[in-house]
């Protein structure tokens, strides 16, 4: 597939500070890529360089197969859709009025404004002015009006912080329909619960730099960080040897009920050790999360990050 976005050693810098370094990243199309780090990681950055509005201090940018500061940037930008962080809206306007107006700015066609609101799930409240939107509804007209004209590039800067875990997941789940139809979707987020189903890979920065790259699989290849076994049973008749003998350590959660920490590649030798025990009911096995990745990822030392993954 072609690749819709190409960073090739691209920095940016202002004066001694570097916002960016080196940073090498192709998105293909019809993928749908997270943007994880904390605050300052060089996120917005990024985005910003994508949509043309700041140029690399070196290296080059590639959007839709040209530079996205060059003499194509307004045709390519209408092929762009782009939901700001902290966005706001005329709050006496209704839902409605508000696409509407942009449709205009946007030169899109204004009976794109009623499909989009029912993409969204706004038909309802379309005839409300904003003021009376929640966070959530806000959110989804934000993502309504970066639809507009139908892009196919979506970057989305943390647009469900402050959000509840129902709402995130109605919007990921509206966002995934349009991934699913072909749309590239750039989403940078520090909210990491919700995401992981709706993924196709992340990227995880750190001070402008690339800390790891790739689907929730290459990363826990990559981490190599043990599976968490929920333990269900009589357990009170297990001796602390017999944890021992299996190099556990059990957390206690409740009287029936402990955690252990297992090695991968010890996987299926402690399973067939647990479930060969008759005081044994039941045993939950979690991979690591994006979240326990994330930290692993963002906190080991800086000279075991040169290799991340392309
Ligand atoms: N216009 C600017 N001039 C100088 N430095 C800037 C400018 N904009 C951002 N920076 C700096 O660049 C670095 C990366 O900022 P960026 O906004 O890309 O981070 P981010 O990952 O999006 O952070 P957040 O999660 O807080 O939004 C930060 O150190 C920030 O202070």
């Amino acid at each position: 597939m072609n690749p819709v976005i190409e960073l090739q050693r691209v920095t940016k810098r202002h004066g001694a500070l570097v916002r960016l370094a080196e940073m090498d990243l192709t998105i293909k199309e019809g993928e749908m890529l997270a943007l994880l780090g904390h605050n300052g990681a060089g996120k917005t950055t990024i985005m910003k360089l994508i949509l043309g509005l700041i140029a690399p201090s070196s290296g080059h940018v590639d959007v839709l197969g040209s530079a996205p500061d060059g003499p194509h940037a307004e045709r390519l930008r209408r092929q762009l859709g782009y939901l700001p962080e902290n966005v706001t809206f005329y709050e006496q306007l209704t839902g409605r009025e508000v696409l509407t107006y942009f449709a205009r700015l946007k030169r899109a066609d204004r009976h794109q404004v009623t499909v989009l609101l029912e993409r969204v799930g706004l038909v309802e409240a379309a005839d409300r002015r904003v003021k009376t939107y929640s966070k959530g509804m806000r959110q989804r007209l934000g993502l309504a009006q970066a639809l507009l004209g139908s892009p196919r590039l979506l970057l989305l800067d943390e647009p469900t912080t402050g959000l509840d875990p129902a709402a995130t997941r109605d919007f990921y789940q509206a966002v995934k329909a349009l991934r699913d139809n072909g749309c590239t979707v750039l989403l940078s987020s520090h909210v990491l619960p919700g995401i992981e189903p709706y993924i196709d890979r992340a990227l995880i920065l750190g001070k402008g730099r690339r800390l790891a790259l790739g689907s929730l699989k290459q990363l826990r290849e990559e981490a190599q960080l043990p599976l968490t076994f929920r333990i269900h049973g009589t357990l009170r008749a297990m001796q602390s040897q017999l944890w021992k003998a299996m190099s556990l350590e059990p957390i206690p959660i409740n009287e029936r009920c402990v955690e252990v920490n297992v090695p991968a590649e010890n996987k299926m030798q402690v399973l067939r050790q647990l479930t060969a025990m008759p005081n044994i009911d039941d045993i939950e096995l979690s991979p690591p999360t994006l979240e326990h990745l994330y930290t692993h990822f963002s906190t080991r030392p800086a000279s075991l990050t040169l290799g991340a993954s392309a």
